[in-house]
């Protein structure tokens, strides 16, 4: 039984659709990560899962009941924010208990609860406290135990590591992923993060424009993007893009383009490749090597900048007026304005139809 289950879900602001016949099961156990850039529908799909806004049409089952009109309170869930949303007159105790207190929780089985939480988030130091005498990552961490305290099927979390610093969102993630473990609960996180979401996820989906571009194990959307938009949204810096055609050669299947020929013949087409088609090759930096201008390659560019990042490189090239960002190790840094051969790794490019911008 899938522990989330959402059917043809419409929902509308005024006269402007934000979710349109959106579909989406999340297994029982599942990490689900809604990745996206800002405005494509990501907080509007948690809330509504979450009961925080009327939907328009369309079906959501939460353990399979159905709680499409269900209030909050009713929806078995627990929901941490980006904003921590602690009361700032309570202790960490009382912030964690007060759901079940306003339920009418028995007392014991309150103090049961809190001890869990607090063992499992190591907050049985800090509970004492008022908020205003925690960290950041501290407050975050009483906000999720005051969601564990629900002991509820699924947890949502909505962007709840962005008010961090770098160091502290690197910790709090790796106790998430911790967490996660250790509870195997159902969890839907929101992001705009692509680390997060790669570190985190059992599965991410990925939106633009109020639809789920694609839905899958974070290997695969790296690897196999269904669009370019996919392609483009993973990676820092991004996959390359190049234009050019297919051409059917003796039997072999050539990618041209003003900067390179790469022969796709091995590649896993869904659908035949026609000779002439418009088409893009997508390939990542990690995947173009830099060679010595003399050596077989697939073609040759001019270093016009170089971006040392500590542990490795990255090397932007002109390609005939092509730009093509290469990562190599730390130790392979060439000077600007070298003119050098690049090899691009035929096994590992994505192609794309022009004008669909659709995996072929
Ligand atoms: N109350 C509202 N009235 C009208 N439009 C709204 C309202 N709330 C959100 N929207 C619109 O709905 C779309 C989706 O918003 P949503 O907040 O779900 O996006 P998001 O992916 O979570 O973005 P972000 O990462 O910036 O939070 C946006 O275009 C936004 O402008």
């Amino acid at each position: 039984m899938s522990s989330v289950c959402i059917e043809d879900l419409q929902v509308r602001m005024g006269h402007v659709s934000i979710l349109e016949n959106l579909r989406l099961k999340v297994d029982e156990g599942e990490f689900l990560v809604l990745l996206g850039p800002s405005g494509c529908g990501k907080s509007t799909l948690l809330h509504s899962i979450a009961g925080l806004l009327d939907v328009h049409d369309g079906r959501i089952e939460i353990a399979g009941e159905d709680v499409t009109w269900a209030d909050p309170k009713d929806r078995s869930i627990g929901m941490v924010f980006q904003s921590y949303a602690l009361y700032p007159t309570m202790n960490v105790e009382r912030n964690m208990s007060f759901g079940l207190r306003i339920n009418g929780v028995p007392k014991d089985e309150i103090a049961r609860r809190v001890k869990r939480a607090a063992d499992i988030l190591h907050l049985g130091e800090l509970l004492q406290r008022k908020p205003s005498q925690l960290s950041g990552g501290q407050r975050q961490r009483v906000a999720i135990g005051r969601a564990l305290v629900r002991e509820a099927a699924v947890f949502l979390f909505d962007e709840p590591l962005s008010n961090l610093d770098a160091k502290l969102r690197t910790e709090l993630r790796r106790e998430l992923k911790q967490l996660h473990k250790e509870l195997r609960s159902t969890m839907i996180y929101v992001t705009h993060d692509q680390v997060e979401a790669m570190t985190l996820a059992s599965r991410i989906a990925v939106m633009k424009d109020g639809r789920i571009q694609q839905i899958d194990a974070p290997a695969t959307i790296y690897h196999r993007p269904v669009n370019m938009f996919v392609a483009g949204f993973l990676g820092a810096p991004g996959m390359n893009f190049l234009e050019g055609q297919l051409e059917r050669d003796h039997g072999r299947v050539l990618f041209r383009s003003a900067c390179a020929t790469v022969d796709v013949s091995g590649y896993a087409f869904q659908h035949t490749a026609v000779h002439g088609a418009k088409t893009v090759l997508g390939i990542r930096p990690e995947h173009i090597t830099l060679k010595a201008l003399n050596g077989a390659q697939t073609g040759s560019a001019r270093i016009s900048l170089v971006e040392p990042m500590g542990a490795h490189l990255v090397t932007w090239l002109d390609a005939h007026g092509q730009s093509l960002a290469v990562q190599s190790a730390a130790d392979q840094e060439m000077p600007p304005d070298q003119v050098v051969g690049f090899e691009i790794d035929a096994s590992k490019v994505s192609l794309f139809d022009a004008p669909t911008q659709q995996r072929l």
